[in-house]
């Protein structure tokens, strides 16, 4: 241990981060050599070459870049027959085997209050399915249908992998061919406070965050996934936020949508619902496809309005994109930028004190998922409706919380329901949830299937 200690201490003197040992000569053993551990680990040159490659959007610059409003295919200007035959096109590449889904599963539910990985989190929809559950049924849904497992990528972070993977064993993996549910890790970097200094989780612990969805290319490529979905012969990948109760996963219009716009990247949107809505904007920056995101969004290019009053900016990412296996290769070789979150972090004070603060103290390090959209000259953009596939889950209360969800999926429901017929008077009084095993995107609702709901 004396040798390390002393290679530790040259390392955080080159790099001004002494202070990570300040406790060390007060600790048990055991948490010297976890500390130690830590220390080494890190590569300092890299943080600071991150930290100095930092470019912040601000509204000169995005002017400068020539940023331009986006638009995109609507469901709604498609006649039946066109909407069938992409579908089918969809269809035909699920049944050939060349979709994968992969879903962002690093975060904890923290914005919720809630202390486990976001995924198994439950809404308090009447079967108490967690949003893992509702994804994973969807999967099996369209897997059925197309005689071909459609396999799940499931990134998490050294923070929740393993609760997550727990979560799956005791669910059975919810009834998916657990071979085809495969996990990797995203990054964790360590956050920094005002001045630079690494933060501290504890007296022997240094805080490592996650590094942001951006980092799900990198991984796939490390973990080896990436290999193998080439092998598998993917051709797209349906990325997800965990976070969407609604989430249509690999849904096969958007599928077909993507192959026929033959771009390596497609995107599904909806109209913003106001100016402030916490929604990324897609657009054009420098003539490529991108996204703002909502934090950095200047104030006049949020309010901005054409003629007839629509939003000029009114593209909202929903999270849900298909990338052409190509273009993840792309991604994964390229050093996405970072950025700089400034976060509300519990650590320890100079004097050993944990503190839990209530406004932002330190910074995190995260790469956005989006930020690889410029290495795309084109895009593919799918117009859909909100009431249909878009039920974030962020915050405990309010706007995109488990009620406003929890609501969003049983009107839906309810509405496919009316439509297969059932009576508006016995759903008056009820609430009924659709498995996503009996129907996907409101079809299979048969006669049968109502009378088996009482309806
Ligand atoms: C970095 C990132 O992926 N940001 C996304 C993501 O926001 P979060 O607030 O980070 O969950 O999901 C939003 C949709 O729910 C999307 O509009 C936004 O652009």
């Amino acid at each position: 241990m004396e040798g390390q200690l002393e290679q530790a201490k040259a390392i955080l003197s080159q790099y001004g981060q002494e202070h990570l040992l300040r406790y060390y000569d007060t600790l048990p053993d055991e948490s010297k050599r976890k500390l130690l551990k830590q220390v080494l680990q890190i590569d300092y040159a890299r943080l600071n070459a991150i930290r100095g490659a930092i470019k912040p959007v601000t509204e000169e610059g995005l002017a400068g870049e020539h940023m331009a409003p986006m638009d995109g295919l609507s469901l709604e200007e498609l006649t039946q027959e066109q909407r069938r035959n992409i579908e089918e096109l969809g269809w035909t590449l699920l049944r050939e085997g060349k979709v994968g889904a992969i879903v962002v599963a690093g975060g904890q539910g923290s914005r919720l209050g809630y202390d486990g990985p976001k995924g198994t989190y439950d809404i308090g929809l009447p079967s108490g399915k967690s949003l893992f559950q509702l994804q994973a049924e969807r999967l099996l849904n369209l897997s059925g249908r197309a005689g071909r497992t459609i396999p799940w990528y499931i990134m998490t972070s050294p923070e929740n992998h393993e609760e997550t993977v727990r979560f799956f064993e005791a669910s059975r993996y919810f009834g998916f061919p657990r071979e085809h549910c495969r996990f990797f890790q995203q990054e964790a970097l360590p956050a920094l406070d005002e001045e630079g200094k690494i933060v501290m989780a504890a007296q022997d612990e240094i805080i490592l965050a996650p590094s942001g969805n951006g980092d799900c290319f990198a991984a796939l490529k490390r973990s080896g996934l990436l290999a193998e979905m080439k092998l598998r012969g993917l051709r797209w990948l349906f990325y997800y936020n965990v976070d969407n109760a609604l989430v249509r996963v690999a849904d096969p219009l958007f599928v077909g949508a993507a192959e026929r716009g033959g771009h390596p990247l497609a995107a599904k949107a909806v109209e913003k619902s106001h100016p402030g809505e916490k929604v990324g904007i897609l657009c054009w920056r420098g003539g490529h496809p991108a996204v703002v995101e909502y934090t950095v969004i200047p104030e006049r290019v949020m309010n901005e309005r054409d003629r007839s009053g629509k939003l000029v900016y009114g593209m909202g990412n929903v999270s849900m994109q298909l990338f052409r296996i190509d273009f993840i290769e792309k991604a994964a070789d390229a050093e996405l930028p970072f950025d700089m979150a400034h976060k509300a972090i519990p650590c320890i004070g100079g004097d050993g004190e944990r503190i839990v603060p209530d406004r932002p103290n330190a910074y995190k390090f995260e790469r956005f998922i989006f930020d690889a959209f410029p290495l795309a000259d084109r895009i593919t953009v799918l117009k859909v409706n909100r009431e249909e596939e878009f039920a974030p889950v962020k915050n405990k209360e309010g706007a995109d919380s488990p009620a406003t969800a929890r609501e969003l999926t049983l009107a839906l429901h309810r509405k496919w329901l009316l439509r297969a017929g059932a009576a508006e008077e016995l759903l008056a009084s009820r609430s009924v949830e659709i498995s996503p095993l009996v129907s996907y995107a409101g079809e299979g609702l048969t006669p049968q299937v109502l009378r088996s709901l009482g309806l």
